[in-house]
């Protein structure tokens, strides 16, 4: 989706309470207005909704993987299994080839020219910018005209919505969906391609053949790829159930509601491929619109706008212009490409959802996710993890950390793993506030084993550091070994966009670690210090 409420992203950590380098405060629940609701809010509809198993199918739960509460299909209450194999099957290795029969590609400005006209004629009052090839997001809007800062734009009318309220040209197949009580996210996947296989008799027509062919998203990437390229960022594994997720609500879709109306939904529609298009179309451009309700919508026109980190201007409603809106932050010339914001993201969720990575340091909201776990030899190994999972916590949880700071649930972690058997009636307190859940105090300090908490994380970072070091030493003399121009023109980029984000990701990881050493080691000579005072004293007594 194209806009996104970062902070309530179901990928990511909702409500850390950060601390930062190097005093430690803490910044709480700082909630950001959304926009491009994109792939965060995907994430909580599959496991919220549809899938009720499949949270519990995530071995190394991240920090707020869980974060979603459970709703269930009304007329389907059993568990569904959702069978994805890990290794390169013909489902995830034939994804990189295979195009759905619609769309186009958007190195060009096919089809866009009958997108706008067909949008003026349907309600989209005069705009001042136009559709365009741009430097930054290949297809983009570029100002016609001056625009000044604190302008609005857009004013899409209501009527140009996607919904999951929008009439469907097969009257029969919103009907079926609508009797199972399908939520959004996968009622809005089924409609786009019931509408995209409609063709002209769909009213979207103009606005489907102008969507991306092969919408940029992890989603296309092969698992071979994603363990080829990923393998020392957290965010192959976010990937990894994101395609989960995609081929169990498809699979869903098809055993319960597919298979009984086949001539409403045959296979040659509805199958794994035209799922991985529609659900990469959704988490790239869906919006989330917060003044109405939170209400999530395909707003035609308003999808083009490419993200850019400098610029803190977010998609909405307007009740006053009653229309999709939003101000600009800054001023455009004509000719410059004017952007929005998708929310305050890291790299590895823009790369999840909308297939790019900023440039370096671009991305004052980027972060890594550092994972920590329980030593299997801790004597209390078994109170910790009793105590970890009564507040919905693993032995290995991961803890976004960020060039500014972590979050003080991180510490806790931290502290709960190295705290001796002395302190096991803390446990369930240090357990607490290592969870993003629990609203008790979360700056807690045991300066008796501050050390060695900090340098349990020191060493979490350093293990993930030296996989990013080996990842980026190798990519040097990466995917030389394939046949095709086509083949090898792909690789490259995929492998860009890995060395991008893995650079990103161990840039935070060197400035984590630089704090922690820095802060041993004061600590470390401040004991020293008072080590000697204290024999200095003692000698004078003697
Ligand atoms: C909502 S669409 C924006 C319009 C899109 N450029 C198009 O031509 O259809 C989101 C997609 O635009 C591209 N995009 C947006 N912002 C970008 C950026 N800053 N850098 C590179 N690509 C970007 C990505 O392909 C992303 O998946």
């Amino acid at each position: 989706m194209i806009t996104v409420e970062n902070d309530q992203s179901p990928i990511r950590a909702s409500r850390l309470e950060f601390s930062s380098f190097p005093a430690f405060p803490s910044l709480s629940d700082k909630v950001i207005p959304s926009q491009f609701p994109a792939m965060a809010e995907a994430s909580r509809i599959f496991h919220s909704t549809l899938f009720p198993t499949l949270s519990l199918q995530l071995s190394k739960p991240c920090y707020n993987s869980h974060v979603y509460p459970s709703l269930s299909l009304k007329k389907a209450p059993r568990p569904v299994q959702c069978s994805v194999s890990t290794s390169e099957t013909k489902s995830t290795s034939s994804n990189a080839t295979q195009e759905v029969p619609w769309g186009c590609d958007i190195d060009s400005l096919e089809n866009a020219e009958a997108l706008q006209k067909w949008l003026s004629n349907s309600g989209l009052p005069p705009q001042k910018m136009a559709i365009d090839k741009v430097a930054v997001g290949e297809r983009g809007l570029v100002a016609l005209k001056n625009i000044r800062k604190g302008e609005k734009l857009l004013f899409v009318p209501p009527s140009l919505f996607i919904t999951a309220d929008s009439e469907w040209s097969s009257p029969e197949a919103g009907q079926v969906l609508k009797q199972y009580s399908v939520p959004d996210w996968p009622l809005l996947a089924t409609y786009l391609i019931s509408e995209a296989s409609a063709q002209k008799s769909s009213r979207w027509c103009n606005y489907i053949s102008a969507l991306p062919r092969q919408p940029y998203s992890l989603l296309y990437w092969t698992r071979a790829e994603l363990d080829r390229y990923l393998e020392a960022s957290q965010i192959r594994q976010r990937a990894i159930e994101r395609v989960t997720d995609v081929i169990g609500t498809y699979n869903d879709l098809r055993l319960r509601i597919f298979s009984k109306y086949p001539d409403i939904f045959p296979e040659e529609v509805f199958n794994m491929e035209t799922f991985r298009w529609s659900f990469g179309i959704l988490f790239s451009r869906l919006v989330r619109l917060p003044s109405m309700d939170g209400k999530v919508a395909l707003v035609p026109w308003a999808d083009m706008l490419n993200h850019s980190c400098e610029v803190e201007t977010f998609l909405d409603y307007d009740k006053s212009s009653q229309g999709v809106v939003f101000t600009t932050d800054r001023a455009y010339q004509p000719g410059e490409q004017v952007f929005i914001s998708y929310g305050k993201k890291s790299n590895g969720e823009l790369l999840l959802s909308y297939g790019f990575v900023p440039k370096e340091g671009a991305n004052p909201s980027d972060s890594v996710e550092l994972p920590l776990s329980l030593k299997k030899s801790d004597k209390c190994y078994k109170e910790k993890l009793e105590a970890l999972r009564k507040h919905g916590l693993s032995t290995s949880q991961c803890y976004p950390i960020q060039i500014t700071g972590w979050p003080l649930e991180l510490m806790a972690y931290a502290y709960l793993a190295v705290s001796p058997p002395s302190m096991s009636k803390q446990f369930d307190e240090i357990a607490a506030a290592a969870s993003n859940k629990s609203t008790i105090k979360k700056d807690l300090r045991y300066p008796d084993i501050e050390e060695k908490a900090l340098q349990f994380i020191l060493d979490s970072c350093e293990s993930s550091i030296s996989k990013y070091s080996k990842f980026l030493q190798a990519s040097g003399s990466m995917d030389l070994d394939v046949t095709s121009p086509k083949q090898l023109n792909r690789r490259v980029f995929l492998k860009q966009l890995a060395v991008d984000l893995c650079t990103s990701e161990q840039r935070i990881l060197f400035r984590a670690q630089y704090i922690l050493r820095r802060r041993l080691r004061d600590m470390r000579s401040g004991e020293l210090r008072a080590l000697r005072i204290f024999d200095g004293l003692r000698n004078i007594f003697k």
